[in-house]
């Protein structure tokens, strides 16, 4: 794997109007075409980091310290994907301007380039031959939409805030494979953020635990796993529920 940091966070710290600090001296870096899940419980700060590296707090937040160093372009995939789409515009209309503004590329240019993405994020043909508006979407079709935006600029990194958890398990884990396999080819580093251990160790080599606004443990997924130092990342192991093994024939009990 190349070692070319694609993004340095050194001593983020975010702070709303009222003083209270959101996201404190949070560090960490990203190389070139490789995958950093951000965990933690809700409110800990993952997605403020995401829209800081973003460029795009929202109003009243502000960075009070430490630096962003960014060698690459970043888009984001939000987590519902029926708010990020116009309802009154045709889907692949939707990404094709993305196309048009981010690559400056024909009008005629910019839908060919939108329907191979929406090929390479496994959309059927009736999709991409007929104009379809969100509402006649499945959330896992639009959820595969969004990403083809944000792929549509051509980003360094890829920024996915929960891009799943809206969506059943099945589609949860073909959208996860979708995004590992374009990861491949097109090469991009992405940051992924989730409450979900087990989504982030599934689709991450590099793990961040975030808990109350500050990173306790970071390190490969494999020795987050396996070494907890925190007894916070211990905690979450321990809540990954197990699936139970299912009790003999006639033995009266679903499971063991
Ligand atoms: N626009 C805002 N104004 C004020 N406080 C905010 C704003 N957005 C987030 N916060 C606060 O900042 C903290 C971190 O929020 P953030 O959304 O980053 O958490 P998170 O870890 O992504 O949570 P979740 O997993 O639930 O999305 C929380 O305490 C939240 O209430």
């Amino acid at each position: 794997m190349a070692t070319t940091p694609v993004l340095e966070i050194e001593d983020l710290t975010l702070t709303a109007k009222t003083q209270e600090v959101l996201v404190k001296d949070v560090s960490f870096s990203l190389n070139q075409g490789e995958s950093l899940g951000l965990v933690g419980e809700s409110g800990s700060g993952k997605s403020l980091t995401l829209r800081a590296v973003l460029g795009l707090l929202p109003r009243g937040i502000e960075q009070t310290g430490g630096v962003i160093r960014s060698a690459a372009d970043s888009a984001m995939v939000f987590q519902d994907p029926r708010g990020a789409l116009d309802p009154l515009c045709p889907v692949v209309k939707q990404v094709a301007e993305v196309v048009y503004y981010r690559q400056r590329l024909s009008r005629k240019a910019s839908r060919a380039a939108a329907l191979e993405l929406l090929h390479m994020l496994g959309l059927p043909d009736s999709l991409r031959k007929t104009d379809r508006y969100p509402g006649q979407l499945s959330g896992g079709q639009c959820q595969r939409i969004v990403i083809a935006m944000a792929l549509a600029c051509k980003p360094g990194i890829l920024l996915c805030d929960e891009p799943t958890t809206a969506l059943d398990v099945t589609v949860q884990k073909q959208i996860m494979e979708t995004v590992g396999r374009l990861q491949q080819e097109l090469g991009f580093a992405m940051i992924f953020v989730t409450h979900n251990l087990a989504v982030a160790a599934a689709m991450c080599s590099r793990l961040a635990v975030m808990k109350k606004g500050e990173i306790v443990e970071q390190g490969s997924t494999l020795s987050v796993l396996q070494e907890p130092q925190n007894p916070y990342t211990q905690m979450l192991i321990n809540s990954v529920l197990p699936v139970p093994e299912l009790a003999p024939e006639g033995s009266g009990v679903l499971w063991t």
